[in-house]
């Protein structure tokens, strides 16, 4: 597989505060990675600084550019879109499609209508006259009618209803994707992107906790279903973490099969969210550990 990012150590800092701390990770050609993570773990710090929109210490290549020094070419290879605030409110959507066609030589006209076909985003509208969901919809097509190696979405459909932000993943699977080019995308709303994803990356407090491959879960993961506590202290695997609430508890494990479990309830792969939940626990736990370790010592 064709190398398209390839970090090494890269850190991020915003004066003294480190948000990215040293992380390592390669992602091919033909990839649409999840970037998964809460409230300031570090997302859009770690697309900025792979698109040379922020300065970033490490080793970076992206497209083959180094995008702290090359970005105006890296941004001929990318489309990046991020904020929908940022169209100018007096333009109307042909002028942005005539302005999209001298900017970028790879915008195809052709595919931004056909994105918002059906829509009630017409050519004459100015971008004042929208709702912010249109304007979402009217941006998110801008950017995939720009034929290019890597696409970076940062919660591409916030603002968005449900019909339209299924639509919007649809779209990306059945229109924009060929398996050339390579989909980077952010979101909190991990169950709508997890049908299409290749690979995710959970990132907390600005350090990569799990990187899989959507397949491996289901060989590595399985979650435990059970109306009542179990208690782990009479086996010999142990939950990673325990999911749910009064009327079930699910329990979830690495690394145990399902043939394992079978006796004790029923089991499933667990989702993406659940999954992040867990790991996002498991890494809280082991890092307030190595406090009170370091606190101790
Ligand atoms: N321009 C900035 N100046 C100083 N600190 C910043 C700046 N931008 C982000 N941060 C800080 O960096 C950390 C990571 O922010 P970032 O926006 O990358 O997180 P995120 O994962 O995208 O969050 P969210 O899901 O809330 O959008 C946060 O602690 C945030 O306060």
């Amino acid at each position: 597989m064709t190398k398209l990012i390839d970090a090494q150590n890269l850190i991020k800092k915003y004066g003294k505060k480190t948000v990215l701390n040293g992380l390592n990770f390669q992602i091919g050609q033909g990839e649409i990675v999840g970037v998964i993570g809460t409230n300031g773990a570090g997302k859009t710090s770690l697309l900025k600084s792979l698109l040379g929109l922020t300065p970033y210490q490490g080793e970076v290549t992206v497209c083959g550019y180094t995008p702290a020094k090359q970005r105006t070419q890296l941004m001929s290879k990318v489309s990046f879109i991020s904020d929908t605030n940022t169209l100018p409110h007096w333009i109307s959507v042909s002028q942005l499609f005539e302005y999209m066609q001298t900017m970028h030589p790879n915008f195809d006209i052709n595919l931004a209508r056909h994105f918002l076909q059906g829509s009630s985003v017409t050519e004459q509208l100015k971008i004042s006259e929208m709702s912010k969901g249109m304007v979402t919809k009217l941006h998110l097509a801008l950017a995939m009618a720009v034929k290019s190696e890597l696409l970076v979405l940062d919660e591409p459909t916030l603002g968005l209803d449900i019909v339209h932000r299924k639509a919007f993943y649809q779209n990306l699977l059945d229109d924009y994707f060929d398996k050339h080019n390579t989909i980077v995308v952010t979101t909190h709303q991990i169950e709508e992107i997890e049908h299409i994803l290749t690979r995710v990356i959970f990132i907390d407090a600005g350090t990569i906790m799990a990187d899989f491959g959507i397949e491996d879960i289901e060989a590595r993961f399985v979650q435990l279903h059970s109306t009542s506590a179990i208690d782990f202290t009479q086996h010999s695997f142990q939950p990673l973490a325990t999911l749910g609430g009064v009327t079930e508890k699910r329990y979830l494990f690495d690394g145990v099969t399902a043939d394992e479990l079978n006796q004790l309830g029923n089991t499933s792969t667990p989702s993406l969210g659940d999954l992040f939940v867990a790991m996002t626990q498991v890494n809280k736990s082991q890092n307030s550990a190595k406090g009170s370790q370091g606190a101790a010592a």
